[in-house]
C-alpha cells in the first residue's frame, strides 16, 4: 500500500476544508430540496435483504453534490478500500496487538476460505458453531439436565464489556424470538448486580456462562467465583458444577483451572476483538435464548451487509456513506457527538452497545505511525429509544448550541401491533415528524403569525418570539427496515461496525486495540490492598489519599 499523506495535508481534505469555510453558512437543506427535486432519489440507498428492504435516506444532511463527491474522494484518497480488503483477507491490521481483525469470518456464511498465518480459519469457526448448536439444542429441548434432573430454565451470562454488551443488546432486541431459557446478565463487579440476579434464580435450573476472552478480567472472575459459591451452597457436590457452568474464552488453560469441563468450553480466537465478538461463542446466551437457527440468521444478516460493504461502489456503499457524513460533521462542523435513536423499544440497548463499539474503537489520539493527531477522532455515541428521547433530550438537539447529527432507526412494521397497529402508527408519525422538524425548524415569521393569531399583544410577542424559533437545518439519517428480525438486526449491527471501521481508517488510527482501558485496571489493583489495611494511606496525591482515608473512616 502506498504511503499516505498526513490527513490534514491531504489535498482532498484541504478542498473540503475550504468548501466548508466558504459555503457551510449557506448550505440550507430546505432550499436544496426546493431547488433539486431529485434530492431524495440521489441521496438514498436501498438494499433488498432476505427479510425485506432497508432504506437509508441521507438526503436530510448538510451536503450538496460537490460535498458528497469530495467526501467520497476523501475515502478513496485515504485508501479505505485497500484497508477493507486487507481486513477481509486476514492481514494483521491490528498491528499493536499483532492480530488479524476477522469478525467477518465468524459470519462468513459463504464458507470461502479466510487465512490467518496461512491457515484457513473457517473449519474452526464451523466446528464451534456446530458445538454451539449441539449444546443449545440439548438445553432447549430439555435433554441437558441440571444436577437434580431438572431442565434448564435460565442462563446467566457473566462477562463485561465486549463479553456482555452484545449479548445483552441482542437478547433484548430479539426477545420476541425466545424459544429457550431466559437470559440474565451480570457484568458489574458491584455485588448488587450478582445478588439481585441470583435472587430470582433456582440453582437446580440455572446455567452459568462465564464469558471472557482473556479469562483474566477481574470483574468477571470475581462474579464467576461468587456464582460458583452460591451454586455449591445448594448443590454441595463439586461434580455438579460441570452441568451448570460453561465457558466462552480464548484461554483454555485458565478455564480449566477455574473448574470448567473441557467439553463445556466454547472457543474463539485472538483475531476476534471483544467488542466485535457477539458473532462468536460469546453469542452463546443469544443462541440459547432464541435457538441456533435464529442465531445463524443473525450471522446471515451481518454477512449480507459485509458483502455489500465489500462490493458496492463507495458512493452507493451504506457504511462508507454514513462514515463520510459523520466525518463531515465531526471534523469540519466540530460536532462532538451523534445520537442513535431507535424507534423500536426492543432496540433499547442498541446505543449503549455502540458506545463501546464506537468509542473504544476510535477513541485514540495517536496515528498508526505514532503521531499525535491535530484533528478530532472518536465521536461520542449516545441515544435512547424514541419517543422517550423526545421527552428528555431532544430539546437540546432542536434548540441547543451543539450540532448533534441524528441516526433514526425505524422498523416499518411492528412485532406488537396492539390496538390494530395504532401504537406503531403513532411511533412512525413521531419519527417522521422529528426528522422534518430538525430540518425545517420554525421561522420568526411563522412564530409571530402563530402568536398574533392567539391574540397576543406586541410586547408579549417580542418577549416570547425568540424562544419559540427553531433554527432548523439540523441533519439526520433515516435508516428504515421492514421489521426487526434476527437477519435485519445482524445487518444493522454490521452496518455500524463497518462505518466505525471506515472512520478509523480515515483518521489513521488503530480501531482494534484498547490500551486506554489498562491504566485504571493497574491502579485499581494497587489500591485494593490499601482498602483493607488499618493504616492511613499517604502514597498517592492528597485527593486520592483523602478519598481512601474517608472511605475507610466511615465504614
Ligand atoms: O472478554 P474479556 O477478556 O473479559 O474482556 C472484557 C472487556 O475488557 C475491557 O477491559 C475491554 O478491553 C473490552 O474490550 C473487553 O471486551
Amino acid at each position: 500500500m502506498a504511503a499516505k499523506q498526513y490527513l490534514t495535508k491531504d489535498p482532498v481534505w484541504i478542498k473540503l476544508k475550504s468548501f466548508y469555510e466558504t459555503n457551510s453558512k449557506t448550505l440550507n437543506m430546505l432550499d436544496m430540496f426546493k431547488t433539486d427535486p431529485q434530492r431524495f432519489d440521489k441521496f438514498h440507498v436501498q438494499l433488498n435483504g432476505k427479510d425485506g428492504p432497508l432504506l437509508v435516506d441521507y438526503s436530510k444532511n448538510l451536503i450538496n453534490d460537490e460535498v458528497f463527491r469530495l467526501l467520497m474522494d476523501l475515502l478513496k484518497s485515504r485508501q479505505v478500500e485497500q484497508m477493507r480488503d486487507a481486513m477481509f483477507a486476514g492481514e494483521k491490521i491490528n498491528f499493536t496487538e499483532d492480530r488479524a481483525v476477522l469478525h467477518v469470518a465468524l459470519r462468513n456464511r459463504s464458507n470461502k476460505p479466510i487465512s490467518v498465518n496461512g491457515k484457513d480459519v473457517m473449519p474452526d469457526v464451523n466446528a464451534v458453531l456446530k458445538h454451539m448448536r449441539a449444546f443449545t439444542d440439548q438445553v432447549r429441548n430439555g435433554a441437558w439436565k441440571g444436577y437434580s434432573g431438572k431442565p434448564i430454565t435460565d442462563c446467566v451470562n457473566i462477562g463485561i464489556g465486549g463479553s456482555d454488551l452484545g449479548p445483552v443488546m441482542v437478547t433484548e432486541a430479539l426477545k420476541k424470538y425466545q424459544c429457550g431459557p431466559t437470559a440474565h446478565f451480570v457484568s458489574n463487579v458491584d455485588g448488587t448486580h450478582m445478588a439481585e440476579t441470583l435472587k430470582k434464580l433456582n440453582p437446580e435450573t440455572t446455567l452459568f456462562i462465564i464469558a471472557s476472552k482473556t479469562f483474566t478480567t477481574q470483574e468477571t472472575i470475581t462474579n464467576a467465583t461468587s456464582a460458583k459459591l452460591w451454586f455449591l451452597e445448594q448443590a454441595k457436590d463439586p461434580s455438579a458444577v460441570a452441568k451448570h457452568f460453561v465457558a466462552l474464552s480464548t484461554n483454555g488453560p485458565l478455564c480449566k483451572e477455574f473448574g470448567i469441563d473441557e467439553a463445556n468450553m466454547f472457543e474463539f480466537w485472538d483475531w476476534v476483538g471483544g467488542r466485535y465478538s457477539l458473532w462468536s461463542a460469546i453469542g452463546l446466551s443469544i443462541a440459547l435464548m432464541i435457538g441456533m437457527d435464529n442465531f445463524e440468521q443473525l450471522l446471515e444478516g451481518a454477512h449480507y451487509m459485509d458483502n455489500h460493504f465489500k462490493e458496492a461502489p463507495i458512493a452507493k456503499n451504506i457504511p462508507m456513506i454514513l462514515a463520510a457524513l459523520g466525518l463531515w460533521y465531526s471534523n469540519f462542523y466540530g460536532a462532538q457527538s451523534y445520537t442513535i435513536l431507535p424507534y423500536d423499544q426492543y432496540l433499547h440497548r442498541f446505543a449503549a452497545y455502540f458506545q463501546q463499539g464506537d468509542m473504544e474503537s476510535n477513541g485514540k489520539y495517536v496515528t498508526r505511525t505514532g503521531q499525535r493527531v491535530d484533528y478530532s477522532t472518536g465521536s461520542i455515541a449516545w441515544g435512547e429509544p424514541g419517543t422517550n428521547g423526545q421527552h428528555a433530550f431532544y430539546q437540546l438537539i432542536h434548540q441547543g448550541t451543539h450540532l448533534i447529527p441524528c441516526d433514526f432507526l425505524v422498523p416499518a412494521e411492528t412485532l406488537n401491533p396492539i390496538q390494530n397497529g395504532l401504537h406503531h402508527q403513532i411511533l412512525l408519525s413521531n419519527f417522521l415528524a422529528q426528522t422534518e422538524a430538525l430540518m425545517r425548524g420554525k421561522t420568526e415569521a411563522e412564530v409571530e403569525a402563530e402568536l398574533r393569531s392567539s391574540g397576543m399583544g406586541d410586547e408579549k410577542v417580542s418577549l416570547i418570539k425568540p424562544h419559540k424559533v427553531f433554527e432548523g437545518n439540523r441533519p439526520s439519517n433515516s435508516i428504515v427496515f421492514k421489521k426487526l428480525t434476527p437477519f435485519n438486526l445482524g445487518m444493522l449491527v454490521a452496518m455500524y461496525e463497518m462505518k466505525i471501521f471506515v472512520q478509523g481508517i480515515v483518521w489513521d488510527i488503530n480501531s482494534f486495540d484498547q490500551w486506554g482501558v489498562e491504566l485504571g485496571k493497574v491502579l485499581a489493583k494497587a489500591i485494593l490492598p490499601e482498602l483493607s489495611t488499618p493504616d492511613k494511606i499517604s502514597t498517592h496525591d492528597s485527593s486520592t489519599n483523602g478519598l481512601i482515608n474517608f472511605i475507610k473512616g466511615v465504614k
